[in-house]
């Protein structure tokens, strides 16, 4: 098996996390006698979570634990100066004791932060804990707090399960804020068939997200095709793979309008091209630079694309259809490798949903339309059968042609089930899998000038998480999470009611758990209530993680299915409105702010 690519595309180290021993700064005994527990709890903590944990690019998560612990302000200002030098991106406060909280939390208004306060009460560290919250509160720099369910003795430094789960789920999100920060979206084209998703508001990316945007005009695709500005030995290279593992499933466009065998020839070099060309303009290419373009080998610095397409490109030539489904899976010509962000349609909020999405999760996204309920009572009338088993109380269709990823075949298996793995956990054997469960069709109708789409079923039986940020006037980006399962329709359902779509496109048969109120009363009233025609879904029940990060991004969640006791936001969240969870969340939000704002 080959070994996974494993590299940093983009500017700059991954962000670490830094680790605030915070004792009572009383010497003469009492802070003497807490040395050793408190920094053994930070050094704990450090081991914990980089034994976890892994940046979405598959390389180590590094943990700085301060040099000292912090018992005043020098010390705490000493420790951010540390910080700030190794790269920290987030920070844990962690004690046993009381201590100062004015003197010594962490006031960077940028860092996720959090504090865990020792439940223990030889000394009060929930005591600093609640002060330290307070403190923050009033400062407003909101903070999760994380408190132990059970008393440990002092000097006891192991981590309870409860507090391991919310220091794994304020690190992964706390990293995904960091990282993201000061990478570029690129959009290659502008807005696609009046779809908003495509607007590409730079308020949104530079005041909630860090982000930058960039943009080229879908000409450059031309020009460098045409010039080949691209790495040749990697296009043949590319090609050849193509042909080998890409096969092309049922032409059903009629005789007259069906593509040529040499023209087909044609769109598959040119398909193939765009693929290596639209990976060159997000992350660059140093051959490009041995090839003297050294402009074009910088790249844009994106951690996230979005591909327009439709209609200016694919009226005229081959759609992307194969370039975004390739990139956005997690491998190709070159191996397995981390997938990349990019979003068909340049449908921005969607692709930041993906990248949401896989900082979370590690893994690939499925890019989809949300396209059509089906009732059981539709079903049966079209099919003559029943809906049975999760599917009993109807299905969501899911699908897009493009930045579906292959991973979305669910050929990849975790315990014996489907899954869409980190790709440094995939197995050549499975990226096989996912090559043979997709056709590749010429494209229909939509494209009346050639290309391939991705024509597969995700298998059944897999916890999937849909998301999607929708920009609303007033309010700003709203977030809106559904988890549920992708289902398998028996053969001949799925082939009546695919037929009747595009059978030439990726389907996902989803069901969302439901909690039979608001959203989730129903399958039919989560597709109602769903806020575009796009969703980004990513592997496993991941709803909790994705409203901690939303929180941490000023961004209220207008929808979800997550119990409550499952929500993990700042603490001051509940000031808010305890008893009103969700106006709490969009009131905290309005009330703080963007977080670069
Ligand atoms: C090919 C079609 O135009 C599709 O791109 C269209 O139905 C969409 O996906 C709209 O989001
Ligand atoms: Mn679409």
């Amino acid at each position: 098996m080959s070994t996974p690519m494993i590299v940093n595309r983009l500017e700059g180290d991954m962000p670490k996390i830094g680790i605030r021993p915070v004792i009572d700064g009383r010497r003469g005994g009492i802070r003497e006698s807490l040395e050793e527990p408190t920094m053994n709890l930070a050094l704990a903590c450090a081991r914990f979570l980089s034994e976890n944990l892994r940046h979405a690019n598959g390389l180590p998560v590094e943990c700085v634990v301060a040099d000292t612990t912090i018992g005043g302000v020098r010390e705490a200002a000493s420790t951010a100066e540390k910080f700030r030098r190794e790269g920290v991106g987030l920070t844990i406060t962690v004690t046993p004791s009381w201590c100062y909280p004015l003197e010594t939390i962490d006031t960077d208004p940028w860092m996720p932060k959090a504090i865990w306060g020792f439940n223990g009460t030889e000394r009060p560290g929930a005591v600093y804990l609640a002060a330290a919250l307070a403190a923050h509160n009033q400062k407003g720099l909101p903070t999760f707090s994380i408190y132990g369910r059970d008393v440990q003795d002092i000097g006891d430094d192991s981590i309870p399960e409860d507090v391991q789960a919310k220091l794994l789920n304020f690190a992964k999100a706390g990293l995904a804020v960091a990282t993201i920060r000061g990478k570029s979206y690129l959009s290659m084209g502008t807005v696609s068939m009046g779809i908003a998703g495509c607007i590409v508001d730079e308020g949104f990316f530079q005041n909630y997200l860090g982000m930058r945007n960039e943009y080229v005009d879908m000409t450059e695709f031309i020009r460098r095709m045409e010039r080949g500005i691209y790495d040749k030995e990697e296009y043949e290279r590319a090609l050849a793979w193509t042909k080998e593992n890409c096969k092309e499933g049922e032409d059903i466009n009629p005789p007259e309008r069906r593509r040529t065998a040499e023209q087909k020839v044609e769109d598959w070099e040119t398909v193939v091209k765009m693929a290596l060309i639209a990976r060159d303009l997000m992350v660059g290419n140093p051959k490009l630079a041995e090839m003297g373009y050294g402009e074009e080998a910088e790249g844009r610095n994106a951690i996230a694309a979005g591909f327009q397409g439709q209609r200016a490109w694919t009226d005229h030539l081959p759609t992307g259809d194969f370039m975004e489904a390739i990139l956005s899976s997690s491998f190709d010509w070159n191996g397995i490798r981390e997938p990349y962000m990019l979003a068909t349609e340049n449908d921005n909020l969607n692709a930041v949903s993906m990248l949401l999405g896989h900082q979370l999760t590690n893994g690939a996204q499925i890019f989809a339309d949300v396209r059509t309920y089906w009732s059981p009572e539709a079903v049966e009338r079209v099919t003559g059968k029943k809906l049975e088993g999760r599917a009993a109380c109807g299905v969501i269709h899911l699908i897009n042609s493009g930045p579906a990823s292959l991973d979305g075949t669910g050929q990849q298996s975790l315990n014996g089930q489907p899954a869409m793995k980190p790709f440094w956990e995939i197995s050549e054997e499975e990226v096989q899998k996912c090559l043979d469960a997709a056709a590749w069709c010429s494209a229909k109708d939509f494209f009346p000038s050639g290309g391939f789409s991705t024509d597969f079923t995700t298998r059944g039986g897999m916890p999937l998480t849909m998301a999607r940020i929708n920009l609303i006037h007033e309010i700003g980006p709203v977030l809106q999470i559904a988890e549920g399962y992708s289902v398998e329709l028996p053969e001949d359902v799925h082939d009546v009611l695919d037929r009747r779509s595009d059978p030439t496109w990726p389907t996902t048969w989803f069901v969302p758990r439901l909690t039979g109120t608001g959203a989730f009363k129903d399958v039919y009233t989560v597709m109602n209530n769903w806020g575009s025609n796009h969703c980004a879904v990513s592997y496993g029940h991941v709803g909790p993680q994705l409203i901690t990060l939303a929180s941490m991004l000023r961004i209220p969640v207008n929808m979800h299915n997550v119990p409550e006791e499952d929500i993990f936001r700042p603490s001051v969240w509940s000031a808010f409105g305890a008893n009103d969870v969700t106006g709490a969340d969009y009131r905290a939000c309005a009330a703080f702010g963007p977080l670069y704002k």
